[in-house]
C-alpha cells in the first residue's frame, strides 16, 4: 500500500536527523512491500528565508493532504538573539499544530537498560523508569492574548484553558494509562493558577469512566523534583503546553540524551512526529547529531498508520544500535559513529536483522567518522 508522507526538515540539524528516519522507512518499504511517497515542505528559518512566512500556505496544504507528517526541527540563532524579532521560526511550528489541530502530544520516556550508566542520574534511581507524558500541545499561555505597552515596559502573556481543551486529552491520557500500569499523575499548579484548578476539577469528573485508573495530582514544582528523585513513581503525566514542554526535557536526561526523544502530535484529523529537541544550531552539518529520536518518531509515525511489526522493527534497530555501542557522540563519547552512520546501521539492520554475522558493510566505526 501506498501512504504520503509529508517532510518537514526545518533547520539546523533537522535535515539531517530527517534524512535518516527517511532511510528507516526506506527500508521498511522495501523489507515489508510498501511504498510512501514524499512531500518535502518548508517551515521555520528557512521557510523565512525563502518566501518571508515560517509556515507557507503551501506546506499547511502538503500537511493537510498527507497521511502522516514527519518533522525535524526548527529555529535559529540569529532569531534566538534578537528578542525585537516579529517574524520568528517557532510561529512556523506553533501555527501548524493549531491550524491542523493537533492538541495531544505524546513523548515516552524510558531508560534503555544499554545506557543507565552513561546517564548523570544514578543507576538505583532510573533502571525501569518508563512514562508517557501527554502534553495538552494548541492551548494555554503558548496561544494567549500577547501584549506589549507601546513604551516596551511591560508585557503579558495570557493562560487560557477549557474544559473542552482539558477534556479531549485527558480521555486519550485516561485510555493510555488503562494500556500501561495504571497510573496517571496530573501535574499543574493549582496552588496558584485558575486555569491549573480547572484542569483538576476536569480530571477528576472524567477519572469516574476510568475506575481502574489511580489518579493522582503533582504541582509542577514538586514534580520537576519527583522526576529527578523517583521518576519510577511516574506511568502517564498528563499536564498543560508550558509544564509538558519544560518538564520533558527534564525527563530526557533519563533516557540519557535528549537526542532520543520521539513525539507524536496527534489531532482529530492529522499526526505529525517530531523528536522534542530543537535545532541545535551548534551541531548543524557537523554530523554529530543522534538521529535516534527522529528515526523513533518514525517509528511512532509506522504505529499510527496500523503497522506495527514495521515500528517494532525500527524500534528493534534501535535497541540493537543501542547495545552495539552504534550511537552518536551524546551517548557514546568514546567511539562515536557519525549522525548518518547511525542511520546506515538502522537501515541496515530493518533490512537484515537475522544477520548476526553482518559485516556491517556500510558501517565503519571508529573516531575517524565522527564527522
Ligand atoms: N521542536 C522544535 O523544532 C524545537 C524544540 C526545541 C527548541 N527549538 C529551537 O531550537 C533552537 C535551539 O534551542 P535549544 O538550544 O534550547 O535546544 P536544542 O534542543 O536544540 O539543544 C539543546 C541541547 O540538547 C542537546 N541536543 C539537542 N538535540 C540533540 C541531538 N539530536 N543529538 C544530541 N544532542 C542533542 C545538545 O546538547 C544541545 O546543546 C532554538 O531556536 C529553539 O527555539 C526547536
Ligand atoms: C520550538 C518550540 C516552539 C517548541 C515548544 O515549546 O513547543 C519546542 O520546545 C518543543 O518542545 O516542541
Ligand atoms: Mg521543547
Amino acid at each position: 500500500m501506498n501512504y504520503n508522507i509529508a517532510i518537514i526538515p526545518g533547520d539546523g540539524i533537522g535535515p539531517e536527523v530527517t534524512a535518516q528516519a527517511k532511510k528507516a522507512l526506506d527500508a521498511v518499504a522495501d523489507e515489508f512491500g510498501h511504498s510512501f511517497t514524499y512531500t518535502n515542505a518548508l517551515m521555520g528559518a528557512c521557510a523565512i528565508d525563502e518566501t518571508g512566512n515560517p509556515l507557507p500556505e503551501e506546506t499547511v496544504d502538503i500537511c493537510e493532504k498527507s497521511d502522516a507528517i514527519l518533522f525535524g526541527a526548527i529555529g535559529h540563532p540569529k532569531y534566538d538573539n534578537d528578542p525585537s524579532a516579529k517574524v520568528r521560526p517557532e510561529q512556523g511550528l506553533l501555527r501548524l499544530r493549531k491550524s491542523l489541530g493537533l492538541f495531544c502530544n505524546v513523548r515516552p520516556v524510558k531508560a534503555y537498560e544499554q545506557l543507565i550508566d552513561n546517564s548523570p542520574l544514578k543507576r538505583e534511581i532510573i533502571s525501569g523508569a518508563d512514562m508517557s507524558i501527554y502534553r495538552e500541545l494548541t492551548g494555554g499561555i503558548y496561544f494567549g492574548d500577547k501584549h506589549l505597552s507601546d513604551d516596551g515596559q511591560v508585557a503579558s502573556d495570557g493562560c487560557t484553558y477549557s474544559m473542552e481543551e482539558i477534556s479531549r486529552i485527558a480521555h486519550l491520557a485516561f485510555k493510555e494509562a488503562q494500556n500501561r500500569r495504571k497510573k496517571l499523575t496530573l501535574v499543574d499548579k493549582a496552588n496558584v493558577l485558575e486555569t491549573s484548578r480547572l484542569w483538576r476539577k476536569t480530571v477528576s469528573a472524567i477519572a469516574n469512566d476510568y475506575k481502574e485508573v489511580e489518579l493522582d495530582f503533582l504541582f509542577v514544582d514538586n514534580a520537576a523534583m519527583q522526576m529527578i528523585l523517583n521518576p519510577k513513581q511516574f506511568d502517564v503525566i498528563l499536564t498543560e503546553n508550558l509544564f509538558g514542554d519544560i518538564i520533558s526535557d527534564e525527563a530526557s536526561v533519563i533516557g540519557g540524551s535528549i537526542g532520543l526523544l520521539a513525539s507524536a502530535s496527534v489531532g482529530k484529523e492529522n499526526a505529525l512526529f517530531e523528536p522534542i529537541h530543537g535545532s541545535f544550531p551548534q551541531a548543524t552539518g557537523k554530523g554529530i547529531a543522534n538521529p535516534l529520536a527522529s528515526i523513533l518518531s518514525a517509528a511512532m509515525l509506522l504505529r499510527h498508520l496500523n503497522l506495527n511489526k514495521e515500528a517494532d522493527r525500527v524500534e528493534e534497530a534501535v535497541e540493537k544500535s543501542l547495545e552495539l555501542g552504534f550511537s552518536t557522540v551524546d551517548i557514546n563519547p568514546k567511539n562515536p559513529l557519525s549522525t548518518s552512520k547511525v542511520g546506515d546501521f538502522i537501515a541496515d539492520y530493518i533490512l537484515n536483522p537475522e544477520d548476526t554475522n553482518r559485516n556491517f558493510k556500510n558501517i565503519h566505526v571508529g573516531q575517524s567518522t565522527i564527522i
